[in-house]
């Protein structure tokens, strides 16, 4: 069965989302054993990686070092949330000011993933970061209008501005992974980042097979999993750092107990707002899934976000933020079922998930050390899902320095 995204049905080569998150991977049959096999705590299964995975250990392998070990010393996480905590603290002479964190979330968790994938900051893979989120514009755009079979094909002003971002990020990370290529030979690079260990390891691979029909990855592949962390290493964490400002602004109790049980917080956003409301798989042959027949080339959907709020399981508080149900750990809040999806599950479950609770820890833990926070009175509620679930008018906070 084959991951999918809402977008796949937008196919060819002017797809912005499957170049996003390329689908040509073919999972192994899928077993409801397999889905739901509740015994292991999602938390910890972080850690393993799926077979194939070049890149578990660039993203899995910080131990609350504050992401150090991905960068070979400087902790990147801490400083990036350092910058911001000190930014918003020359903010306002009085001591309280207004403040829409979705744009600095955006750069925040952009300045992170830059550092520790790449070895670069926000502001080199700004540009990436523009062309990627111009594309989703595009798409989303495109779901407004009428569907015409056949549509993606035509020369439409759309459709060529898609395929010249498309364009323009290859070229982007063609030449970073020229350049790294190039340092790496020299012996100039010591970086442990990701770009690192899949251009090092690609370049051992091809001395030691002349020939790369052999084996190892061709830069296009490189291209293809580097888009794929600069989108996903992104988006989806500043959303969780968003509605969790939201909900405990919402819960100004929480705030206090928050700075002793963050990670609990976490997981009650990550259920009431999981950035992907729906994960999507295809069927690439004909299925069985527990009783369900199903035949091959169907879409099939698993709604994340009514898992997350299904009272049979959550019980009757389902819609209720209260983090303490996660106090005995996942699998005991979600009673020993694989209802917590927020990360997916089996073996394409997200490669990033520890990386992105390590980095919302660390800066939500700052930004409780240094200011008390309350909805603005121009706040909307409004989760609407462009690809991940965010406020559709922002996020207008206001902080009070402690
Ligand atoms: C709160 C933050 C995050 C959430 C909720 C999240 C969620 C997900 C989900 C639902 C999937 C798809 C699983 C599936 O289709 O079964 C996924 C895949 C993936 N995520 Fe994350 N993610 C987050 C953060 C990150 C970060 C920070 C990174 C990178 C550092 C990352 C890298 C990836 C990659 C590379 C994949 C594709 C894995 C594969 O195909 O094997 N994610 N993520």
């Amino acid at each position: 069965m084959r991951r999918g995204t809402w977008a796949n049905e937008l196919s060819g080569p002017i797809d912005p989302l499957r170049n996003l998150f390329p689908n040509n991977k073919v999972d192994s049959d899928v077993t409801p054993n397999h889905v739901f096999d509740a015994s292991t705590d999602i938390t910890r299964r972080g850690g393993a990686a799926a077979p194939g995975r070049t890149t578990s250990r660039a993203v899995n392998g910080q131990q609350g070092d504050g992401g150090a070990a991905a960068t070979g010393g400087e902790p990147p996480f801490r400083s990036s949330s350092e910058e911001l905590v000190n930014n918003w603290k020359k903010l306002g002479s009085e001591g309280s000011f207004e403040l829409d964190v979705v744009p600095a979330f955006e750069r925040l968790t952009s300045d992170a993933i830059s550092k520790t994938a790449f070895g670069s900051n926000y502001e080199q893979g700004k540009q990436l970061f523009e062309c990627q989120a111009e594309q989703l514009q595009i798409v989303f755009q495109s779901y407004e209008s009428a569907y015409i079979p056949g549509a993606r094909y035509l020369p439409t002003k759309a459709n060529k501005r898609l395929n010249y971002l498309d364009v323009e990020i290859r070229t982007i990370l063609r030449g970073m992974i020229k350049k790294r290529e190039e340092a790496i030979k020299l012996g100039g690079v010591c970086n442990h980042d990701l770009l690192s260990l899949l251009v090092d390891s690609n370049l051992r691979e091809s001395q030691e097979n002349t020939n790369m029909k052999n084996g190892g990855m061709s830069v296009d592949d490189i291209v293809e999993e580097c888009k794929v962390f600069y989108f996903a290493g992104r988006e989806t964490t500043s959303d969780l750092l968003i509605w969790t400002l939201v909900l405990l602004s919402m819960h100004h109790e929480w705030q206090e107990r928050a700075r002793e049980e963050v990670p609990m917080v976490l997981y009650e956003v990550l259920r009431l707002y999981p950035p992907f409301s729906m994960l999507i798989r295809h069927t690439d042959k004909a299925t069985k899934l527990g009783e369900i027949n199903l035949p091959q080339g169907v879409l099939v959907g698993l709604p994340v976000l009514s898992l997350h709020h299904d009272r049979e399981i959550w019980g009757e508080d389902a819609e209720e933020f209260n983090p303490a149900r996660f106090s005995g750990g996942v699998a005991n809040a979600a009673k020993g079922k694989a209802s917590f999806f927020t990360f997916g599950w089996g073996p394409r479950i997200c490669i990033g998930q520890q990386f992105a609770l390590l980095e919302a820890k660390i800066a939500v833990t700052m930004i409780l050390q240094h200011f008390s926070f309350e909805l603005s009175p121009t706040y909307v509620h409004s989760p609407y899902s462009l690809v991940t679930i965010q406020p559709q008018f922002g996020a207008p906070i206001v902080f009070h320095k402690l």
